[in-house]
């Protein structure tokens, strides 16, 4: 079986973070393992609260993992803090993992910003350069751009910029912004749209940890770039489409649709 890592924050509500990750990989059929970043307060309705891991702790956490069941793939979703930055670059480059996806997380759908500002020069400098793929949102892309992004063809222009800068993958998420469920994949100098059919659902709580998971998952069972993340859309719309409807706010999609309901 193949083993995918999550680094990210946990969310007690289940949707997004930690919860969503291990959900995506459970269903996507690879082991899942976590080190956890911080602990959240929050629900659909919001942010109420952060706890970081200590940086020793976080490291002690990445070396239990990969000095025991090494990871096939890495996803790192939310860093809130340079230090936090600081002790991933150096256990990723330490350990050599690979197959790392890193979904630069800076603010939750419910508008609570989940990365300190002045991590984010470190999470450029540090995180995005150790990436197999960078998987952006359109408000993310155009901070680490500086650009503004509203058509399609400024998410090429990003896309490609970004593509430049760092040696991995480049996939902007259209989402719920620009281009609906189009992302635009920049791999090796060449640009791909991944069409997809925007499903109308407002509970999109957690599609980007999800999404990045999924990639991580199909990573680490060999498929090629372009072919992740087109499973992973696959998979993410089936999650909503399953129409699950939960809490107050923005819910969380039904990460188990496709696994049987088996009668043990
Ligand atoms: N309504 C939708 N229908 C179909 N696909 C969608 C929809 N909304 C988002 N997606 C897809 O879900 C994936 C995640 O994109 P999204 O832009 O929502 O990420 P995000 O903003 O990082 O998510 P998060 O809400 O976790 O911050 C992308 O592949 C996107 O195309
Ligand atoms: C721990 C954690 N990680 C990531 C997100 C982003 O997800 P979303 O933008 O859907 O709120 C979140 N809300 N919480």
């Amino acid at each position: 079986m193949k083993c995918v890592l999550t680094i990210a924050g946990s969310d007690c509500s289940g949707g997004a973070g930690i919860q969503a990750d291990i959900k995506t990989m459970e269903a996507n059929g690879v082991y899942a393992m976590s080190a956890v970043t911080a602990l959240t307060a929050q629900n659909t309705t919001g942010v109420y609260g952060i706890m970081e891991s200590t940086p020793e702790f976080l490291e002690s956490q990445l070396n239990c993992v990969f000095s025991d069941i090494f990871p096939d793939a890495v996803k790192i979703g939310m860093v809130s803090s340079v230090p936090l930055i600081q002790v991933i670059g150096d256990s990723l480059t330490k350990w050599k993992a690979s197959n790392i996806v890193v979904d630069p997380v800076m603010v939750s759908t419910s508008g609570s910003r989940l990365l300190k500002e002045d991590a984010q020069a470190a999470l450029m400098e540090r995180l995005l350069p150790l990436a197999s793929v960078i998987t952006p949102n359109i408000p993310e892309a155009e901070v680490l751009t500086g650009m503004s992004i509203v058509s399609e063809e400024q998410m090429e222009e990003a896309a490609c910029r970004l593509g430049e800068l760092y040696p991995g993958a480049v996939l902007i998420k259209g989402g719920h912004q620009v281009s609906d469920a189009n992302d635009l994949l920049y791999d090796q100098g060449k640009l791909v749209w991944l069409r997809g059919e925007r499903i109308d659902n407002s509970n999109t709580h957690g599609t980007g940890c999800t999404l990045s998971s999924a990639i991580a998952s199909n990573l680490a069972k060999g498929f090629s770039m372009e072919e992740s993340i087109r499973r992973a859309k696959a998979y993410i719309s089936g999650a909503l489409r399953a129409g699950l409807d939960l809490g107050k706010g923005s819910g969380p999609m039904d990460h188990g649709y496709a696994i049987p309901d088996t009668d043990f």
